[in-house]
């Protein structure tokens, strides 16, 4: 029985890489779970227990490690695939997420909506009642002009911060910047995600609504298979 956060990380990446089939097309999520998941692909593939994979990365990290591992990596083109695999910050009871405390939100909510089946892993603290009740809700904001936007963003949520990177603002992948934004309790999080998108300046929200159709939830006690409630 494993206790360790990072021991249950990796048994829940390794359920769900059981779903992965030779010749599957799948989206490699980021952070330190996803990150368990490319690990366990990989060595699957180097045991000869999988072939003809490629996958489709979420993040520059995420495609150096797939390569590193023997994973073939594709850039994201509009075929679907067949299953992605990733972390999340928080897992509500219908599987509602969020997503991004790793910066990747934009490059996973492109990938995973075009996934037949989107599998999300995690450890047992990420579980929530209510989305927003522990991480900020990061967004992804345009860098030109970003103080008027962080000006429109505090009109909908008041309370947080443009993300640092030491002195510097955190810049994504793809050379945007995030507003990590606390959610109220009482907030309708399908009414807040059409107007945070509907607010100039946003590129994308770290809310994945009625996306996962599966979570392996890892606990001291054992691995969860959960599904929308
Ligand atoms: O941007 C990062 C991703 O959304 C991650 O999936 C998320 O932050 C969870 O990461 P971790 O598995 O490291 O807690």
């Amino acid at each position: 029985m494993t206790t360790d956060l990072e021991g249950l990380k990796k048994e829940a990446a390794i359920r769900a890489v059981a779903l992965v089939g030779s010749g599957m097309r799948v989206g490699l999520g980021t952070g330190s779970t996803a990150k368990y998941a490319i690990e366990e692909i990989g060595r699957r593939l180097a045991a000869g227990e999988l072939s003809g994979i490629t996958g489709v990365a979420t993040s520059e990290a995420s495609d150096a490690l797939a390569r590193q591992v023997g994973i073939p990596v594709e850039a994201l083109d509009p075929r679907p695939l067949d299953i992605a695999i990733d972390g999340a910050d928080e897992i509500d009871p219908a599987l509602n997420l969020i997503k991004g405390l790793g910066g990747a939100l934009l490059r996973e909510k492109l990938t995973e909506v075009q996934a037949r089946q989107l599998v999300i892993i995690a450890d047992h603290t990420k579980l929530v009642t209510r989305i927003g009740e522990k991480a900020p809700l990061p967004i992804e904001i345009a860098r030109f002009g970003f103080l008027s936007t962080i000006e429109r963003l505090r009109a909908v949520l008041s309370a947080g911060r443009l993300r640092q990177n030491g002195a510097q603002p955190y810049v994504t992948d793809n050379g945007n910047l995030i507003f990590d934004a606390q959610i109220p309790e009482g907030h309708d999080i399908h009414a807040l995600e059409r107007q945070l998108k509907g607010t100039l300046g946003v590129i994308d929200t770290g809310l994945f609504l009625g996306m996962a159709q599966v979570a392996f939830v890892a606990a001291p006690d054992g691995v969860q298979e959960l599904r929308p409630q």
